[in-house]
């Protein structure tokens, strides 16, 4: 019988290590946790159900993106433009959708940028999400150019780990609080708190020092429970709905801004 893999941080084999990613920046994430894993959760035509007469284009940002395979998987299956495949959801969503997408790591988006099928509707851009007055210049003049002051949806994927190691329970929460504030709807891909724990063993196992706020974060345990209380007591928002987990144990979860009006999914 084959051995089991070692995993390292993230649930990754053990050769992908932190201490050379430390913001989770990976150069091949997606051959380990496959886009198709995630996607295949949502519905194809979620766009057409969650903006049926939604202003046009509409407009997503996809904070950490790494090398945009995901956004990429993402873009296609939420149109419902399948590939290699006519889809009829393509004329059920009829939607346009700009997607910003932005990762930190500049060297991601040169391959991201390099690879992308569609130039004309995803945009990559190296940007640290936590450096407010970046963001706030970059995301915000690329609003106006739709006359807009947020996104139609949101997607955070596997990246809450990386923001709160390296930013503790103030960045966490900052970073939701910046999202639920920019982002009408949010996809949220939360890591298990197993994850961390990983994270900070690999680390040790390099001989590195911890994270610097492993041992001092009070927000852990049931992280998709954390998240949720924290996007919903703090952040203006309401969850609408798990999509389910994926095979190696991560939600995807649907929020609401309060500042829309009830609408059914
Ligand atoms: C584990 S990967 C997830 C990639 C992709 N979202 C996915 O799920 O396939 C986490 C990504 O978040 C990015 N990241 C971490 N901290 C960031 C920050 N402060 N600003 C922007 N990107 C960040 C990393 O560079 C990395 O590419």
């Amino acid at each position: 019988m084959a051995a089991p893999m070692r995993e390292g941080a993230e649930g990754l084999p053990g050769g992908s290590e932190p201490g050379a990613a430390p913001y989770g920046n990976f150069p091949n994430y997606s051959r380990f946790h496959p886009p198709e894993g995630r996607v295949r959760l949502l519905p194809p035509a979620l766009l057409g159900r969650l903006f049926p007469a939604g202003p046009s284009p509409l407009l997503g940002l996809d904070v950490g993106c790494n090398s945009g395979e995901l956004s990429v998987a993402l873009y296609r299956h939420l149109l419902g433009l399948q590939e290699n495949k006519a889809s009829p959801d393509q004329l059920v969503v009829g939607k346009i959708l700009n997607l910003l997408c932005c990762d930190i790591d500049a060297g991601l988006i040169e391959r991201a940028e390099r690879c992308s099928p569609f130039p004309g509707s995803i945009s990559f851009a190296t940007l640290d999400v936590m450096d407010a007055s970046a963001r706030e210049l970059f995301l915000s003049s690329y609003l106006s150019r739709f006359s807009r002051s947020t996104f139609d949806i949101g997607f955070c994927m596997s990246v809450t780990m990386w923001i709160h190691l390296n930013h503790g329970d103030d960045g966490l929460v900052e970073f939701l609080s910046y999202l639920s504030s920019r982002c009408n709807y949010l996809l949220i891909e939360p890591q298990p708190w197993k994850c961390y724990r990983a994270a900070a063993r690999r680390l040790r196992k390099l001989g590195r020092n911890d994270f610097d706020h492993f041992r001092s974060l009070a927000i852990n345990g049931d992280m998709a429970e954390r998240i949720t209380q924290i996007l919903t007591e703090d952040g203006g928002m309401e969850l609408v709905c798990c999509f389910g987990s994926t095979s190696w144990d991560r939600s995807l979860l649907l929020f609401k801004s309060n500042r829309l009006t009830q609408k059914q999914l």
